[in-house]
Protein backbone atom coordinates (compact mmCIF):
# COMPACT_ATOMS: atom_id res chain seq x y z
CA UNK A 1 0.00 0.00 0.00
CA UNK A 2 0.53 3.87 0.69
CA UNK A 3 -0.52 6.77 2.28
CA UNK A 4 -0.17 10.24 2.12
CA UNK A 5 -0.55 13.23 4.03
CA UNK A 6 -0.09 16.77 4.07
CA UNK A 7 3.07 18.70 6.06
CA UNK A 8 2.17 22.11 7.07
CA UNK A 9 4.39 24.47 7.89
CA UNK A 10 3.80 26.02 11.14
CA UNK A 11 5.40 29.59 12.49
CA UNK A 12 6.95 31.04 9.35
CA UNK A 13 8.11 27.29 8.61
CA UNK A 14 9.92 26.45 11.94
CA UNK A 15 8.48 23.08 11.68
CA UNK A 16 6.31 20.92 9.34
CA UNK A 17 3.26 19.01 10.92
CA UNK A 18 1.35 16.38 9.32
CA UNK A 19 -2.33 14.40 10.93
CA UNK A 20 -1.88 11.06 12.05
CA UNK A 21 -4.41 8.50 13.33
CA UNK A 22 -3.50 6.45 16.19
CA UNK A 23 -6.16 4.03 17.83
CA UNK A 24 -8.97 6.43 15.74
CA UNK A 25 -7.55 9.15 17.54
CA UNK A 26 -5.55 11.71 14.85
CA UNK A 27 -3.02 14.37 16.18
CA UNK A 28 -0.73 16.41 13.91
CA UNK A 29 2.60 15.12 14.78
CA UNK A 30 6.20 16.06 13.34
CA UNK A 31 7.81 14.09 11.27
CA UNK A 32 11.42 13.77 12.35
CA UNK A 33 14.36 12.36 9.97
CA UNK A 34 16.36 12.61 12.59
CA UNK A 35 15.06 10.66 15.53
CA UNK A 36 13.68 7.62 15.88
CA UNK A 37 10.73 7.57 18.51
CA UNK A 38 7.27 7.95 18.25
CA UNK A 39 5.69 9.86 21.20
CA UNK A 40 2.46 12.13 22.02
CA UNK A 41 1.24 14.11 23.85
CA UNK A 42 -1.27 12.34 26.25
CA UNK A 43 -3.85 12.32 28.90
CA UNK A 44 -1.47 11.09 31.47
CA UNK A 45 -0.08 14.44 31.28
CA UNK A 46 -0.09 16.67 34.12
CA UNK A 47 -3.13 19.33 32.79
CA UNK A 48 -0.48 22.30 32.77
CA UNK A 49 1.55 20.33 30.13
CA UNK A 50 -1.55 19.57 28.34
CA UNK A 51 -2.66 23.46 28.07
CA UNK A 52 -3.43 24.43 24.51
CA UNK A 53 -2.39 20.72 22.68
CA UNK A 54 -4.39 18.41 21.44
CA UNK A 55 -3.49 15.01 23.50
CA UNK A 56 -4.16 11.33 22.57
CA UNK A 57 -6.72 9.62 25.19
CA UNK A 58 -5.41 6.34 26.26
CA UNK A 59 -8.86 5.79 27.84
CA UNK A 60 -10.61 6.50 24.60
CA UNK A 61 -8.47 3.49 22.26
CA UNK A 62 -10.39 0.21 21.71
CA UNK A 63 -7.05 -0.88 20.50
CA UNK A 64 -4.17 0.50 22.67
CA UNK A 65 -1.95 -2.20 24.57
CA UNK A 66 0.54 -1.17 27.45
CA UNK A 67 4.07 -2.24 27.06
CA UNK A 68 4.57 -3.50 30.96
CA UNK A 69 7.59 -1.94 31.86
CA UNK A 70 8.76 -0.36 29.14
CA UNK A 71 9.67 3.08 29.26
CA UNK A 72 11.25 5.55 26.84
CA UNK A 73 13.55 8.56 27.49
CA UNK A 74 14.95 10.82 24.37
CA UNK A 75 16.31 14.18 24.52
CA UNK A 76 17.42 16.41 21.19
CA UNK A 77 19.90 18.59 19.79
CA UNK A 78 18.14 21.79 20.63
CA UNK A 79 18.07 20.99 24.53
CA UNK A 80 14.31 19.65 24.13
CA UNK A 81 13.45 16.50 25.63
CA UNK A 82 10.34 14.44 26.84
CA UNK A 83 10.02 10.65 28.73
CA UNK A 84 6.99 8.37 29.39
CA UNK A 85 5.85 4.62 29.36
CA UNK A 86 5.12 3.06 26.06
CA UNK A 87 2.22 0.74 24.08
CA UNK A 88 0.83 -0.05 20.99
CA UNK A 89 -1.51 0.71 18.98
CA UNK A 90 -2.68 0.84 14.87
CA UNK A 91 -0.97 3.79 13.30
CA UNK A 92 -2.63 5.07 10.00
CA UNK A 93 -0.71 7.49 8.19
CA UNK A 94 -2.55 8.73 4.99
CA UNK A 95 -3.31 5.14 4.47
CA UNK A 96 -0.35 3.13 5.07
CA UNK A 97 -1.06 1.25 8.19
CA UNK A 98 0.89 -0.47 11.10
CA UNK A 99 -1.69 -2.51 13.91
CA UNK A 100 1.10 -2.90 15.93
CA UNK A 101 3.38 0.37 16.79
CA UNK A 102 4.66 0.94 19.93
CA UNK A 103 3.33 4.50 20.56
CA UNK A 104 5.54 6.77 23.32
CA UNK A 105 2.97 7.88 25.95
CA UNK A 106 4.70 10.95 27.87
CA UNK A 107 4.40 11.60 31.24
CA UNK A 108 6.94 14.43 30.81
CA UNK A 109 7.67 17.31 28.38
CA UNK A 110 10.01 19.64 28.18
CA UNK A 111 9.12 23.48 28.28
CA UNK A 112 9.69 24.06 24.72
CA UNK A 113 7.31 21.46 23.79
CA UNK A 114 4.40 22.42 25.93
CA UNK A 115 4.31 25.63 24.58
CA UNK A 116 4.66 24.67 20.90
CA UNK A 117 1.05 24.12 21.17
CA UNK A 118 0.83 23.22 16.80
CA UNK A 119 3.06 19.85 17.90
CA UNK A 120 1.79 16.95 19.78
CA UNK A 121 4.88 14.68 19.16
CA UNK A 122 7.07 13.50 17.14
CA UNK A 123 7.01 10.82 14.14
CA UNK A 124 10.94 9.44 14.33
CA UNK A 125 11.88 8.34 10.91
CA UNK A 126 15.26 8.07 11.43
CA UNK A 127 16.83 4.51 11.75
CA UNK A 128 15.60 1.73 14.55
CA UNK A 129 18.86 1.56 16.17
CA UNK A 130 18.51 4.99 17.74
CA UNK A 131 15.40 4.35 19.20
CA UNK A 132 15.07 5.01 23.31
CA UNK A 133 12.70 2.64 24.73
CA UNK A 134 14.07 0.43 27.08
CA UNK A 135 14.31 -2.39 27.97
CA UNK A 136 13.76 -3.36 24.29
CA UNK A 137 14.09 -1.14 21.46
CA UNK A 138 11.19 -0.51 19.51
CA UNK A 139 10.87 0.23 15.21
CA UNK A 140 10.08 2.94 13.27
CA UNK A 141 6.74 3.22 11.63
CA UNK A 142 8.68 3.53 8.60
CA UNK A 143 10.25 0.10 9.71
CA UNK A 144 7.32 -1.76 10.75
CA UNK A 145 5.80 -0.26 7.37
CA UNK A 146 8.37 -1.30 4.83
CA UNK A 147 7.47 -4.85 3.88
CA UNK A 148 3.49 -3.66 2.95
CA UNK A 149 4.31 -0.65 1.39
CA UNK A 150 4.28 -0.77 -3.08
CA UNK A 151 8.10 0.61 -2.61
CA UNK A 152 10.09 0.50 0.71
CA UNK A 153 10.59 4.30 0.53
CA UNK A 154 9.43 7.66 1.41
CA UNK A 155 9.51 11.16 0.33
CA UNK A 156 9.41 14.39 1.71
CA UNK A 157 8.13 17.74 -0.20
CA UNK A 158 8.53 19.78 2.29
CA UNK A 159 7.48 23.95 0.92
CA UNK A 160 8.57 27.41 1.83
CA UNK A 161 5.21 29.05 3.37
CA UNK A 162 3.12 26.75 1.36
CA UNK A 163 1.34 23.05 2.47
CA UNK A 164 3.42 20.18 1.04
CA UNK A 165 3.63 16.29 1.75
CA UNK A 166 4.81 13.21 2.85
CA UNK A 167 4.14 10.37 1.15
CA UNK A 168 5.16 6.25 2.48
CA UNK A 169 5.49 3.90 -0.12
CA UNK A 170 5.82 5.49 -3.74
CA UNK A 171 7.72 8.06 -5.29
CA UNK A 172 5.27 10.83 -7.14
CA UNK A 173 7.61 11.71 -10.24
CA UNK A 174 5.10 14.89 -11.13
CA UNK A 175 6.18 16.63 -7.45
CA UNK A 176 9.72 17.16 -9.06
CA UNK A 177 12.07 18.52 -12.52
CA UNK A 178 14.30 16.23 -14.13
CA UNK A 179 15.36 12.85 -12.83
CA UNK A 180 16.18 11.91 -9.28
CA UNK A 181 19.79 11.51 -8.13
CA UNK A 182 20.40 8.89 -5.63
CA UNK A 183 23.07 8.55 -3.12
CA UNK A 184 24.51 5.45 -0.48
CA UNK A 185 23.40 6.62 3.17
CA UNK A 186 25.85 5.02 5.86
CA UNK A 187 23.33 3.68 8.64
CA UNK A 188 26.48 3.63 11.02
CA UNK A 189 25.17 6.30 13.27
CA UNK A 190 21.46 6.14 12.83
CA UNK A 191 20.95 8.68 10.52
CA UNK A 192 20.13 8.86 6.70
CA UNK A 193 24.15 10.11 6.43
CA UNK A 194 25.93 10.68 3.32
CA UNK A 195 29.05 12.01 2.32
CA UNK A 196 29.20 15.94 1.41
CA UNK A 197 32.64 16.93 1.16
CA UNK A 198 32.20 20.28 -0.63
CA UNK A 199 30.02 23.56 -1.28
CA UNK A 200 29.67 25.41 -4.01
CA UNK A 201 28.42 29.44 -4.75
CA UNK A 202 27.98 30.03 -8.09
CA UNK A 203 31.04 29.53 -10.65
CA UNK A 204 33.16 30.27 -7.20
CA UNK A 205 35.37 27.84 -6.41
CA UNK A 206 34.26 25.04 -4.27
CA UNK A 207 35.05 25.31 -0.54
CA UNK A 208 35.51 21.87 1.02
CA UNK A 209 33.90 20.57 4.16
CA UNK A 210 35.56 19.34 7.15
CA UNK A 211 34.50 16.14 8.24
CA UNK A 212 32.56 15.57 4.95
CA UNK A 213 29.48 14.14 6.22
CA UNK A 214 25.55 15.20 6.46
CA UNK A 215 22.21 13.63 7.57
CA UNK A 216 18.88 15.18 5.94
CA UNK A 217 17.10 16.14 8.90
CA UNK A 218 13.41 16.95 8.86
CA UNK A 219 13.06 18.17 12.01
CA UNK A 220 15.70 20.36 11.76
CA UNK A 221 14.52 23.64 10.64
CA UNK A 222 18.00 25.49 8.75
CA UNK A 223 20.76 24.38 7.11
CA UNK A 224 23.58 24.05 9.43
CA UNK A 225 27.87 23.07 8.34
CA UNK A 226 31.07 24.37 9.02
CA UNK A 227 31.58 28.28 10.44
CA UNK A 228 34.30 28.09 6.97
CA UNK A 229 31.64 27.70 4.57
CA UNK A 230 28.94 29.85 6.28
CA UNK A 231 31.13 32.78 6.20
CA UNK A 232 32.42 31.98 2.56
CA UNK A 233 28.76 31.72 1.77
CA UNK A 234 27.68 35.10 3.61
CA UNK A 235 31.00 36.89 2.00
CA UNK A 236 29.04 37.37 -1.07
CA UNK A 237 26.26 39.20 0.59
CA UNK A 238 26.11 42.74 1.77
CA UNK A 239 25.49 43.34 4.92
CA UNK A 240 25.63 40.27 6.33
CA UNK A 241 27.16 40.33 9.91
CA UNK A 242 27.63 37.01 12.49
CA UNK A 243 25.25 38.79 14.89
CA UNK A 244 26.14 37.09 18.78
CA UNK A 245 22.99 38.77 20.19
CA UNK A 246 20.56 37.37 17.60
CA UNK A 247 22.27 34.11 17.60
CA UNK A 248 23.54 34.07 13.69
CA UNK A 249 24.37 35.24 10.36
CA UNK A 250 21.79 38.17 9.41
CA UNK A 251 21.51 40.09 7.09
CA UNK A 252 19.03 42.93 4.76
CA UNK A 253 16.09 41.66 4.12
CA UNK A 254 16.26 42.84 0.39
CA UNK A 255 19.54 40.60 -0.01
CA UNK A 256 19.98 39.22 -3.38
CA UNK A 257 20.92 35.89 -2.16
CA UNK A 258 23.04 33.73 -4.34
CA UNK A 259 22.40 29.57 -4.58
CA UNK A 260 23.97 27.90 -2.48
CA UNK A 261 25.04 23.72 -4.10
CA UNK A 262 26.15 21.21 -1.94
CA UNK A 263 27.90 17.57 -2.40
CA UNK A 264 25.36 14.60 -2.44
CA UNK A 265 27.76 11.48 -1.83
CA UNK A 266 30.35 12.46 -4.45
CA UNK A 267 27.93 12.19 -7.00
CA UNK A 268 26.15 15.17 -7.96
CA UNK A 269 25.50 18.86 -6.49
CA UNK A 270 22.21 19.72 -5.56
CA UNK A 271 21.16 23.39 -5.16
CA UNK A 272 19.21 25.42 -2.82
CA UNK A 273 17.87 28.25 -3.97
CA UNK A 274 19.19 31.84 -2.38
CA UNK A 275 15.36 32.77 -1.55
CA UNK A 276 15.19 30.00 0.49
CA UNK A 277 18.31 30.73 2.29
CA UNK A 278 16.92 33.88 3.58
CA UNK A 279 14.59 32.27 6.76
CA UNK A 280 13.05 34.88 8.69
CA UNK A 281 13.06 38.70 9.76
CA UNK A 282 14.35 39.33 12.89
CA UNK A 283 12.89 42.34 13.91
CA UNK A 284 9.37 43.97 13.58
CA UNK A 285 9.87 46.55 10.75
CA UNK A 286 11.58 43.51 8.87
CA UNK A 287 14.83 45.36 7.49
CA UNK A 288 17.38 42.22 9.13
CA UNK A 289 16.75 39.08 8.26
CA UNK A 290 18.02 35.97 10.14
CA UNK A 291 20.13 32.98 7.51
CA UNK A 292 18.88 29.39 6.75
CA UNK A 293 22.14 28.68 7.16
CA UNK A 294 23.98 28.88 9.71
CA UNK A 295 27.39 27.09 11.58
CA UNK A 296 27.21 24.06 13.83
CA UNK A 297 30.38 22.98 15.86
CA UNK A 298 30.25 19.34 14.83
CA UNK A 299 31.85 17.07 12.02
CA UNK A 300 28.56 16.17 11.02
CA UNK A 301 26.62 18.63 9.21
CA UNK A 302 22.74 18.93 9.19
CA UNK A 303 20.89 19.31 6.05
CA UNK A 304 17.57 20.35 7.00
CA UNK A 305 14.46 22.12 6.08
CA UNK A 306 15.59 24.71 4.65
CA UNK A 307 17.09 22.35 2.01
CA UNK A 308 13.76 20.43 1.91
CA UNK A 309 12.38 23.34 0.26
CA UNK A 310 14.46 23.16 -2.53
CA UNK A 311 14.85 19.41 -2.91
CA UNK A 312 12.27 16.82 -3.25
CA UNK A 313 13.88 14.15 -0.97
CA UNK A 314 13.10 10.02 -1.15
CA UNK A 315 14.54 8.02 1.91
CA UNK A 316 15.24 4.37 0.34
CA UNK A 317 15.09 1.80 3.23
CA UNK A 318 15.23 -1.13 0.74
CA UNK A 319 18.36 -0.72 -0.30
CA UNK A 320 19.84 2.50 2.15
CA UNK A 321 20.04 5.35 -0.03
CA UNK A 322 19.14 9.15 -0.52
CA UNK A 323 17.28 10.55 -3.33
CA UNK A 324 17.02 14.04 -4.42
CA UNK A 325 15.50 16.51 -7.46
CA UNK A 326 14.23 20.25 -7.68
CA UNK A 327 10.95 20.85 -6.47
CA UNK A 328 8.75 20.72 -9.76
C1 LIG B 1 17.51 11.44 20.30
C2 LIG B 1 18.62 11.09 19.33
C3 LIG B 1 18.64 9.63 19.05
C4 LIG B 1 18.42 11.86 18.02
C5 LIG B 1 18.57 13.37 18.22
N1 LIG B 1 18.13 14.05 17.04
C6 LIG B 1 18.04 15.41 17.02
O1 LIG B 1 18.23 16.11 18.02
C7 LIG B 1 17.65 16.05 15.69
C8 LIG B 1 16.16 16.10 15.54
O2 LIG B 1 15.82 16.27 14.17
C9 LIG B 1 15.51 17.22 16.40
C10 LIG B 1 13.98 17.14 16.31
C11 LIG B 1 13.30 18.39 16.89
C12 LIG B 1 13.39 18.43 18.41
C13 LIG B 1 12.65 19.62 19.01
C14 LIG B 1 11.19 19.65 18.56
C15 LIG B 1 11.05 19.60 17.07
C16 LIG B 1 11.82 18.42 16.48
N2 LIG B 1 15.95 18.51 15.86
C17 LIG B 1 16.60 19.39 16.65
O3 LIG B 1 16.88 19.19 17.82
C18 LIG B 1 16.93 20.76 16.05
C19 LIG B 1 15.92 21.74 16.62
C20 LIG B 1 15.18 22.49 15.54
O4 LIG B 1 16.02 23.11 14.63
C21 LIG B 1 14.19 23.48 16.20
C22 LIG B 1 12.85 22.75 16.24
C23 LIG B 1 11.79 23.50 16.89
C24 LIG B 1 10.60 23.68 16.21
C25 LIG B 1 9.53 24.37 16.82
C26 LIG B 1 9.68 24.85 18.12
C27 LIG B 1 10.88 24.67 18.80
C28 LIG B 1 11.94 23.99 18.20
N3 LIG B 1 14.09 24.74 15.45
C29 LIG B 1 14.74 25.86 15.79
O5 LIG B 1 15.44 25.93 16.76
O6 LIG B 1 14.49 26.88 14.88
C30 LIG B 1 15.12 28.17 15.02
C31 LIG B 1 16.64 28.00 14.96
C32 LIG B 1 14.62 28.99 13.84
C33 LIG B 1 14.70 28.80 16.33
C34 LIG B 1 20.06 13.69 18.47
O7 LIG B 1 20.79 13.78 17.48
O8 LIG B 1 20.39 13.84 19.65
Amino acid sequence: GTGKVTATPINGDVEYLSPVNIGGQTLNLDFDSGSSDLWVFNSQLSTASQTGHTVFNVAKSQTLQMMTGATYSISYGDGSGSAGNVGTDTVNIGGATVTSQAIELATAVSASFVEDTASNGLVGLAFSKLNTVKPTQQKTFFDNAMPNLAEPVFTADLRSNAVGAYEFGAIDTSKFNGTMQWAAVNTTNGFWQFSSEKFQVGDATPMAVPGGQAIADTGTTLMLTSAAVVNAYYANVQGAVNDQQVGGVTFPCNSQLPDLQFDVGGSFMANVKGSDINFAPVDNAGTTCFGGVQAIQSNLQIYGDIMFKSQFVAFNGGNNSIGMAPHQ
